[in-house]
């Protein structure tokens, strides 16, 4: 049996199988095989294409200060939007599957570059092994941010099989890495411990151990340091270089084609933003929201009876230091680091004299002295 009838075959067990107590352990040991085989194909097909993420447009370098991965079916206004707030244009044409390859485009915000990257409409199959969706899905993992697109006019279908598409190849969606801590030892057996007894239905000994039988593993030690961990977390942590966790936005386009209590409801759900590219609606709090999910501050230097330089900012992760922007300068910066002269909300007084430990935040304006 090849690895496609293999993965049918357990799927359409799960589907058979009820969830219930007695079939609870038996499910556990079905989606650990079912990780085992994707991971498998998936591997396969980077093999056999020379690579992982080749193909033709796709490999995409990154450039700019974090990266944005926009996802969606085709026609849903991708390109659009695309144009609207970046400095590439794309063509827009009123049939389905013109983008064909991703085009990188640049959003510019307060300084700060984020690079914007289109990914072709087909995605659906990915996690079959399917030629271009496997390699949208390679480009898709490398995303700080996923701004998955979405036809406001249209079912949640499109949601949900796009969601679908990214769990099977082990891309988690809003989701921290489960609390689980596992490493596999030469010997010693298998060291399971919980910290607090696992809740009914969740993550049991039990089903650890099948699962750790069908992957080979005979020596590991395993803390579960959360009681609501699931069977599925657990897959993960052990297949955890295979998992990435990123954020992602759901944006409804097209809003002016639907109900204002449509829109509403849709507004109302959790990472959601509504926008209309055609009427020009909704465009900024995109921009807003990407630049608040991403996390980052944006800091601008000043030397000495100078103005500050506020289109070519320091760009660092949200609760960073004034140590944290010398090492994005350079390496060897701190080294030569004396003191900073620090203005903006994160200073107790304009300007605040500060050592490498002072948390900058976004938008503050610096002046770094060296010895
Ligand atoms: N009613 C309405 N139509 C829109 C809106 N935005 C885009 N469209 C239309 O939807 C169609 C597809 O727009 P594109 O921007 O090309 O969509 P895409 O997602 O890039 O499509 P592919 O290139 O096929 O992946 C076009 O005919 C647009 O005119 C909108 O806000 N409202």
């Amino acid at each position: 049996m090849g690895i496609i009838e293999k993965i049918k075959a357990i799927e359409e067990e799960m589907a058979r199988t009820q969830k219930n107590k007695a079939t609870e352990h038996h499910l556990g040991l079905l989606k650990g095989k079912l990780a085992r085989y994707r991971q498998q194909l998936l591997a396969d097909e980077a093999n056999a294409s020379g690579g992982s993420g080749g193909g033709q447009g796709f490999e995409v370098a990154k450039s700019g200060d974090a990266r944005v991965v926009l996802i969606g079916y085709p026609s849903v206004g991708k390109s659009s939007l695309l144009g609207k707030i970046t400095s590439t244009k794309s063509e827009i044409a009123h049939y389905a599957f013109t983008t064909l390859t991703s085009v990188p485009g640049v959003l510019k915000y307060g300084g700060a570059e984020i690079q914007i990257v289109d990914l072709p409409g087909i995605i659906y199959g990915a996690s079959q092994g399917k030629g271009r969706g496997r390699q949208v899905v390679a480009t898709a993992r490398t995303a700080d941010l996923i701004l998955m697109i979405l036809d406001a006019t249209k079912s949640e279908h499109q949601r949900e099989s796009l969601e679908h598409e990214l769990e099977a190849v082990g891309i988690r969606l809003n989701k921290e890495k489960p609390n689980i801590y596992f490493k596999k030892k030469e010997t010693g057996g298998i060291k399971i411990t919980f910290v607090s007894p696992p809740l009914p239905g969740k993550l049991d000994e039990m089903t650890i151990k099948a699962i750790l039988r069908d992957y080979r593993i005979h020596n590991c030690e395993i803390l579960v340091r959360d009681s609501t961990c699931t069977v599925d977390d657990f897959i993960d942590i052990i297949n955890d270089q295979h998992r990435n966790y990123i954020k992602c936005l759901y944006v409804y386009n097209k809003i002016d084609a639907v109900s204002l209590e449509e829109v509403d409801r849709l507004a109302a759900e959790p990472n959601t933003v509504v926008m209309s590219c055609e009427m020009d609606l909704g465009i900024q709090d995109v921009v807003e929201e990407i630049w608040y999910q991403l996390n980052l501050s944006r800091v601008y230097t000043k030397k000495r009876g100078q103005k500050p330089v506020f289109d070519d900012p320091l760009v660092v992760r949200n609760g960073s230091t004034v140590g944290d922007l010398c090492h994005s300068i350079h390496r060897d910066f701190k080294d030569k680091f004396k003191y900073a002269l620090v203005w903006g909300s994160s200073a107790k007084h304009s300007p605040q004299k500060c050592g490498l430990n002072h948390k900058v935040n976004d938008e503050d304006v610096i002046t770094l002295f060296t010895k």
